[in-house]
């Protein structure tokens, strides 16, 4: 009976990130993909109006009002992605050994191209590869003038006006956050986003000036810093210390650095990650194929599987819900991978992270302390529920790196803080009413909510964690609690 109850509780405990696009923007689409197992919805700013967003925003908030659920919303910032500039006919076929002219612009004339980033041209030395079209088309600078740089074509292939240029290696001077980006932030200013994340982000310095502008606008959203270049993986402690969040975006990742590295990079980013109790998210090419398919590889089943085993916190679905022919049957796909990787037996469990937390501040360490005692209270009494109240998340975030099987709610004092719990593994966020108010009625407010759900009857143990309280702010406790009969 638990076990139903715990699935009907969490469903699966790693948390599901889906991107919004044409294949997924209706609200009837947006609830089936809830239905589904959905966390947090991604909105790409690198593509559509904010407009667009803005209606999709109040959608999906609509739709998750309907179930009574804290839904995150994430906004993924274009950032400093260099994008080729027009050319003749909207598509060049690129011959081997051909030489073309990449120049400061406005180019026009036979065999030049130009692209957004109007340096790129002075930014480039001799020998450096460019990429086109995700790493599909390859050349090489063979000479280099002012405000002029000629590429020769290493691999062959077809590029269209505006894809993607990557220089990987490259430490180019372009601004961590574009004009476009900090349009964006106006626009989160003033729509109540729950995640932000930052692309191509290089170190730390990337990461604080976007915390300055989001203090400029009082916008309270979570961090989450992209890691998709090589010089992001060097920079990792610095960039870990300012993220809330890291996202390894495996699509940008694969072509910055040789594809052979990518998963390396990615076991290395989650043990790292977690040793500084920041959560991550792996992107990108999971159920790639469910794009035009109703059923995965098995080298993408075996991809979702390994990333839950190795401890991720969150799997997000890019082109498979934005563009792809089946959205709800890639997120149904993805939910049921993740609970075969979350069984206790055969496979192996996920792990918690433990050891102490590398970063002071983030957690402290009486709540590390409590939050373990927790849950090896939880262990010892076959715990059917851990409760934990939490002001800022912590707490939460806390709890969610023990990686316990014991289902878990987070009492939120506010709507924005639940929304934020839902990237963290494993937690299930319910707002408290009446936030702040001491005594028992938070617990109690939580434990009925737990029998209609029927997660908890008579003589059931439910271990219950105070992060905060508001007479004594400083105070971590832990109590149990058997449930009593009520009629
Ligand atoms: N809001 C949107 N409006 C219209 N099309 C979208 C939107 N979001 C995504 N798409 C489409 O879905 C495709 C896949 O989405 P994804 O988020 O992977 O973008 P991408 O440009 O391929 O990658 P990146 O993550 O590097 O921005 C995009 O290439 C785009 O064609
Ligand atoms: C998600 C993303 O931006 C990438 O994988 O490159």
């Amino acid at each position: 009976m638990r076990i139903d109850a715990d699935e009907s509780l969490a469903g699966v405990r790693t948390k599901i990130v889906a991107t919004v696009g044409p294949a997924s923007r209706a609200p009837e689409v947006l609830g089936k993909l809830l239905d589904a197992g959905v966390d947090v919805f991604r909105l790409n700013f690198s593509h559509g109006s904010q407009d667009d967003h803005s209606a999709t925003l109040a959608d999906i908030r609509r739709v998750a009002a309907e179930r009574e659920r804290a839904v995150g919303v994430l906004m993924d910032l274009g950032g400093p992605k260099i994008r080729l500039g027009e050319l003749p006919g909207g598509m060049l076929s690129c011959e081997l050994d051909a030489e073309y002219a990449l120049v400061r612009g406005p180019g026009g004339a036979e065999g030049e191209l130009t692209c957004t980033y109007p340096d790129l041209p002075d930014d480039l030395t001799i020998g450096d590869p460019v990429l086109f079209a995700d790493g599909t088309v390859g050349m090489e600078v063979v000479d280099r003038s002012p405000g002029r740089a000629v590429l020769k074509v290493v691999l062959p292939g077809q590029i269209r006006s505006r894809q993607g240029i990557n220089v990987p290696g490259s430490g180019l001077s372009l601004p961590s956050l574009t004009d476009k980006d900090l349009g964006d932030l106006d626009w989160a200013a003033d729509h109540d986003v729950d995640f932000i994340a930052l692309s191509f982000v290089r170190s730390g310095t990337d990461l604080a000036r976007l915390r300055h502008e989001l203090d400029r606008r009082n916008i309270k959203a979570k961090v989450i810093a992209k890691v998709e270049k090589p010089q992001a993986v060097d920079e990792l402690e610095s960039i870990l210390a300012l993220s809330d969040v890291v996202m390894v975006a495996r699509g940008d990742l694969g072509v910055e650095v040789d594809v052979a590295r990518v998963p390396a990079i990615q076991k290395r980013i989650l043990v790292e990650a977690h040793k500084a109790r920041v959560p991550v998210i792996i992107a990108t090419q999971m159920l790639n194929s469910m794009e035009r398919s109703s059923r995965p590889t098995r080298a993408e089943a075996s991809d979702v599987f390994n990333a839950a085993v190795d401890g991720t916190d969150a799997v997000m679905l890019s082109g498979e819900t934005a563009i792809g022919d089946f959205p709800v049957e890639a997120v149904r796909t993805m939910s049921r991978i993740l609970a075969e990787a979350e069984r206790p037996s055969p496979s192996p469990s996920t792990t918690a992270p433990g050891g102490p937390a590398d970063r002071a501040g983030w957690i402290s360490p009486i709540t590390e302390a409590v939050v373990e005692s927790a849950s090896l209270a939880c262990r010892r009494l076959d715990a059917a529920l851990l409760v934990v109240a939490t002001r800022s998340g912590r707490s939460a975030l806390a709890v969610s790196m023990q990686r316990n099987r014991t289902p878990t709610i987070a009492l939120a004092p506010s709507e924005g803080v639940a929304r934020q719990l839902s990237l963290l593994w494993g937690v299930v966020p319910l707002i408290l009413p009446g936030a702040g108010s001491g005594g028992d009625g938070p617990v109690d407010h939580a434990l009925s909510w737990a029998k209609t759900k029927g997660l908890v009857s008579t003589g059931d143990r439910v271990v219950v964690l105070r992060g905060f309280f508001p007479d004594h702010p400083t105070h971590n406790t832990m109590v149990v609690r058997e449930v009593e009969h009520t009629a």
